[in-house]
């Protein structure tokens, strides 16, 4: 008989988990003697303590948050995984499931058309059987600019896809391919290829300009913005012509808008794409993208069907997590290697304990796991109260169901008629989209929160990451982008931490305890860094400023606990970064932005929190800008920080800098001029001082942007001067309060 091959397999990494494990126990070690310390202090007879208790308890209680905070990370680390997948196994293409592709794209003006089209094109290029692929474009502006180079995208698709396909192209996108200077790992060889792919090249060189035209033609006031907001259901399918040629179908969605109406952002977009899908294709698989989300290894949606299609796969299985990576990121990017460097590390660990969670693309995932699954005996009547009023959509849900969609005839025109009403704003009302099924509402991170429900109701997840890179997006690369985006990450998850969804009080008995665990550190860690960080930033350096000692003395054998926990949390990651392969500029830059995050959009995206259950400010999902601009790319190239923000972003880190210059220079000067009893002073305060100079060095570019740079993207004197009254009322306020 013949022995059959499985389709993946799962590798644990014991040395990871033998480094990981041995460094975790040290490490709690030492903290539980530094939280010895410090409550022996409050067990000292009275006569002894000389130093105010306040400063004391808050330095305490932000040791105690980062330490707790250090324990959640360590749950992702506990057991890590990777895994191999063998997509020359898989069965015979008519054997292969179905799969819908869907791209989100919400912005005409920050998400550039030739960037869309190229994910679209390349969505549609992909190496699958193309009657079972269905790519849909979702345009949350319906913008007929949107339209229309989805169909001229469509047109060029007709010439790429078999083109890619004749010649076993490595890449599915057309800009990647024609940008890229090494040779393609196609089977090309003689005259043939070159001539037709020169022809493409020219076809593409054509697309571009068109789209281009059609953008400009279509917002040359940037009319468009009241559309975008108000707006009925638009739903076409392109694929218009007989073709010849067998290509994926695409369909463009363009909900319905209007002002009074409540959106739901991404996750409306997507609930309403998974009604529309099913009434055209009804694909088992969903496949979500981001627009810039370029599929760059063809092989990607068979490699994650290598899950789905293995018998020894649990059918609770419901999505393929691939990691998001960016085209257009240095090797040592200043604002958000966290992401790059997140996928390396945390991803693995997630994978080893119930699956990782959503990250909102990039992702293969079961129909059924967003919906449920229905026999033929269940009462319609029930499911139209959770589902909506439409019988035709209830009818996908059942098993078995064929969309009977034909082009052109009269049952597609009806389809479509019906899918129009699935796309209206009213549709959800009084059903359960959004909180039971579908991508849920609750949180502007729709992909944690979906993610999160997913795995308490037992379904579980894997992450793939092979060696070749499957997707390709843009990341933010200036400061005011990336802050915007962090707040937004920030918001997202501290509301499900501060609500009933508290990973902590929702999960267990429901997931794995480390699964727990690791749920929460995403959904508290913006929280616990900011509320220490700030601790940190302040406290000591008050202290320092009123000759107050927090760190026993260089002398005392305590120090060593201090030393051994830096050294400690230092070294290890630092050992991250190497083994991952990433340069120590990487590390030097993941302590820099986790400071300045902490205290600015760790800071506003909890603060958002608090003021949204307050009732006084709404949710937001602002688009990141994904159009480049040529001067703050060579910035950003060059490791320039771009200070071109909010005051409100600048202030709180450029006040946190100011108070730390203060508090360090005023020490450095007592201990040499006016240091009367001998060594003492250095002594008793080097633990400050020292913490002080870590952070102005790790800071230096803040420094840099306020005093030496004399560029354009320097930090505005505006913003220092309003720092500088921030930093003068703290020091004296915190003066008088603390000490
Ligand atoms: O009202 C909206 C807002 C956004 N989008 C789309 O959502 C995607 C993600 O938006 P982006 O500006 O790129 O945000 P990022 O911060 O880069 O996105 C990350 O974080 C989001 C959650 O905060 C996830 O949804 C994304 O998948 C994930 O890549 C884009 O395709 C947008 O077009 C919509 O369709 N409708
Ligand atoms: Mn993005």
């Amino acid at each position: 008989m013949e022995k059959s091959f499985p389709l993946h397999e799962c590798h644990v990494n014991k040395v990871t988990i033998i480094i990981n494990r041995t460094h975790a126990i040290l490490h709690s070690i030492a903290i539980l003697l530094l939280i010895h310390y410090r409550l022996s202090f409050f067990f000292q007879h009275p006569q002894n303590i000389t130093i105010p208790t306040l400063p004391w308890l808050l330095i305490f209680v932000s040791e105690l948050i980062l330490s707790f905070a250090w324990f959640l990370q360590q749950a992702c680390r506990w057991r890590q995984v990777y895994r191999t997948v063998f997509p020359e196994r898989l069965p015979a293409d008519d054997k292969l499931p179905a799969i819908d592709v869907f791209i989100c794209t919400a912005d005409p003006n920050k998400e550039p058309s030739v960037e869309v089209m190229n994910t679209v094109i390349s969505a549609m290029a992909l190496d699958y059987p193309p009657e079972k692929l269905h790519v849909y474009i979702s345009d949350d502006a319906g913008s007929d600019a949107t339209l229309r180079c989805t169909k001229e995208a469509w047109n060029f698709a007709k010439y790429w896809v078999p083109f890619r396909r004749k010649y076993g192209l490595g890449t599915a996108c057309p800009d990647v391919y024609f940008s890229s200077s090494e040779n393609d790992n196609g089977d090309y060889k003689g005259s043939e290829f070159k001539a037709e792919r020169k022809k493409m090249e020219e076809k593409y060189e054509v697309l571009k300009q068109r789209l281009r035209k059609i953008v400009e033609g279509q917002f040359p006031t940037n009319v468009a913005i009241n559309n975008t907001r108000d707006h009925p259901s638009v739903i076409e399918v392109i694929n218009k012509e007989e073709d010849e040629v067998k290509i994926p179908q695409l369909i463009y969605v363009s909900r319905e808008k209007r002002p009074s109406h409540n959106h739901n952002f991404k996750a409306g977009a997507l609930n309403v794409l998974l009604r529309v899908s099913a009434m055209i294709s009804n694909s088992p698989y969903i496949l979500a993208l981001d627009c810039d989300m370029y599929c760059n290894d063809p092989t990607s949606a068979r490699k994650a069907m290598c899950f789905y299609c293995d018998s020894q796969t649990p059918s609770s299985l419901a999505f393929v997590q691939f990691p998001q990576t960016f085209r257009n990121i240095s090797q040592d990017d200043i604002y958000d290697n966290q992401v790059r460097f997140a996928f390396k590390v945390h991803w693995y660990g997630f994978d080893g304990v119930g699956g990782p969670i959503i990250t909102g693309s990039n992702f293969c995932i079961k129909r059924e796991a967003l919906l449920g699954s229905f026999n033929k005996e269940q009462d319609y009547m029930a499911l139209k109260s959770l589902f909506g009023p439409s019988n035709d959509f209830i009818k996908t849900l059942v098993e078995d169901y064929k969309p009977c969609f034909i082009k052109d005839g009269e049952s597609s025109r009806m389809s479509l008629e019906n899918a129009n009403i699935l796309a209206s704003c009213s549709y959800e009302n009084q059903t359960v989209w959004g909180s039971k099924v579908g991508f849920l509402y609750f949180s502007v991170s729709e992909d944690y929160f979906t993610g999160l429900n997913l795995h308490r109701k037992g379904w579980k997840s894997v992450y793939l990451n092979p060696e070749r890179l499957q997707f390709l997006g843009t990341s933010t690369t200036n400061f005011n982008d990336s802050l915007i985006q962090w707040t937004r990450w920030t918001s997202g998850p501290v509301t499900v931490a501060l609500s009933r969804f508290c990973p902590l009080i929702y999960g267990p008995l429901k997931m794995s305890l480390v699964q727990l665990l690791c749920y929460s550190e995403l959904a508290f860690m913006p929280l616990l860094n900011c509320l220490s960080l700030w601790g940190f930033a302040v406290i000591p350096q008050l202290c320092l400023f009123n000759g107050i000692p927090l760190y026993p003395k260089v002398s005392d054998p305590n120090f060593n606990i201090f030393s051994i926990i830096l050294v400690s949390s230092i070294s290890k990651s630092l050992y991250e970064v190497v083994t991952t392969g990433e340069q120590i500029k990487v590390w030097r830059n993941e302590w820099r932005i986790w400071m300045m995050r902490s205290v600015t959009s760790y800071t506003y995206g909890c603060l958002d929190v608090i003021l949204n259950k307050l009732g006084m400010k709404e949710a937001t999902f602002l688009p990141t800008n994904k159009v480049t601009d040529d001067e703050q790319v060579k910035l950003y190239e060059m490791g320039v920080f771009d200070f071109r923000t909010a005051t409100m972003f600048l202030a709180p880190l450029v006040t946190v800098i100011l108070i730390n210059i203060a508090a360090f220079v005023g020490a450095v000067v007592k201990a040499l001029v006016v240091d009367d009893d001998g060594d003492q002073y250095w002594e008793k305060m080097f633990g400050q001082m020292f913490l002080s100079f870590f952070i102005l060095i790790s800071n230096f570019a803040v420094i840099e942007g306020m005093i030496i740079r004399r560029d354009k993207a320097k930090i505005p004197l505006s913003s220092t001067l309003w720092s500088v009254v921030f930093s003068m009322l703290i020091l004296l306020i915190g003066s008088v309060i603390l000490c």
